[in-house]
């Protein structure tokens, strides 16, 4: 059922990289919802102190069992286990991390929040620690028991998904089966009804192989894959174009025709959305139970706590979740 006001839960995400920053600038933002942001207060304190923030307003601690206060941002404590030193992530911090995951899942699925927006994280320092992890999609997934998960990232006239996510490209090809297709296109297709309020969409699908495989003599995966899985659905009365050519599918005579593209792989699909937009896009997954949104960015280290660290996809990620939200079945 959709709400009005939503409460929505900010995972502030590294400790040492931008994460913080983005979510201590929110303090000067409005928003229809409640945000209540994941974090240790003493590193909210500390950076906001090394950025030379102002801070207009106060920030409460969560009470969960209020009814959301419309544009309140709250603190729902948590404590990082080491030091934070800015520009330094840590394995050490890992389980910090995933500590703001499990209590933003566990939120949503008990209904005390009505969606959850990710600040980045860094996927190697998780591995280092020896937590198994390619991306908060895939953990997403496993931690909600989801058959399949969709990557979206949308910026205000660009939508592109993926088909594979965070995998080698030497094993893209082999992912890639009727059986996975399909059920990333009814995914895809069904979020896009039921959170975006589009009756049918149309996707937009690239092949994989360069010039959509050249009739076979390429690869063969849009003759022996594509084509057979979208002619199956497209019987079905989906709105479906492709396989086309994916170097010159991004171009507007093709944008036009279609709602989203869909690209084969993370690096066909995302440079180009991020070079249209980024700062201003986000990140939502599809297919899970729970509304889970974005920033189209990583860690920045490189820029945490210097102040420079732009804030435009966090906001953008925050203003999807709350749409999601008020239009959720
Ligand atoms: N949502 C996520 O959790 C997420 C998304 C992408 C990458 N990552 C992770 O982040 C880490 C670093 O990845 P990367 O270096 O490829 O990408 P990155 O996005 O962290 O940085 C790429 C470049 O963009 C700049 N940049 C990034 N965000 C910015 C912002 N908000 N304002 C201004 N400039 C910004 C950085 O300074 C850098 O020059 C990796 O471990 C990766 O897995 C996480
Ligand atoms: N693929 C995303 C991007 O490039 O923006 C990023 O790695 C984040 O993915 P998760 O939301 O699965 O962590």
């Amino acid at each position: 059922m959709s709400v009005k006001t939503p409460r929505l839960i900010i995972t502030s995400g590294e400790p040492a990289g931008i994460g913080p920053d983005l979510c201590i600038s929110l303090i000067n933002h409005s928003f229809s919802a409640e945000l209540v942001v994941a974090i240790d207060p003493s590193l909210f304190a500390e950076r906001a102190a090394q950025l030379n923030y102002a801070i207009k307003k106060p920030v409460a601690h969560v009470a969960i069992n209020e009814p959301p206060t419309p544009g309140a941002l709250k603190i729902l404590p948590l404590k990082t286990p080491y030091p934070v030193i800015p520009g330094q992530p840590t394995p050490d911090n890992a389980s910090y991390i995933l500590e703001q995951l499990d209590t933003a899942i566990s939120g949503c699925q008990q209904g005390i929040f009505d969606g959850m927006v990710t600040a980045p994280i860094n996927k190697s320092i998780l591995n280092e620690a020896g937590i198994a992890f390619s991306g908060h999609t895939e953990y997403l997934a496993q931690q909600t028991q989801s058959q399949q998960v969709v990557m979206m990232l949308a910026t205000q006239d660009m939508k592109v998904a993926l088909v594979t996510t965070h995998h080698p490209l030497r094993q893209v090809a082999s992912l890639i089966t009727p059986s996975l297709l399909e059920q990333v296109i009814r995914t895809l297709n069904k979020g896009l009804i039921n959170y975006f309020g589009q009756l049918k969409p149309t996707i937009l699908v690239c092949g994989l192989n360069p010039h959509a495989g050249e009739n076979g003599y390429l690869g063969r995966e849009e003759l022996d894959i594509i084509n057979p899985t979208l002619n199956k659905l497209k019987n079905e009365g989906l709105s479906l174009i492709g396989p086309l050519p994916a170097d010159t599918l991004f171009t507007p005579k093709h944008l036009q025709t279609a709602d989203v593209v869909l690209a084969m792989y993370h690096d066909q699909g995302l440079p180009v959305l991020k070079f249209h937009g980024f700062g201003k896009a986000a990140n939502i997954t599809l297919g899970l139970p729970i509304i889970r949104t974005s920033v189209d960015h990583g860690t920045a280290l490189d820029l945490a706590a210097s102040g420079k660290a732009n804030a435009g996809s966090l906001l953008t990620a925050i203003e999807y979740a709350i749409y999601m939200a008020q239009n959720k079945p």
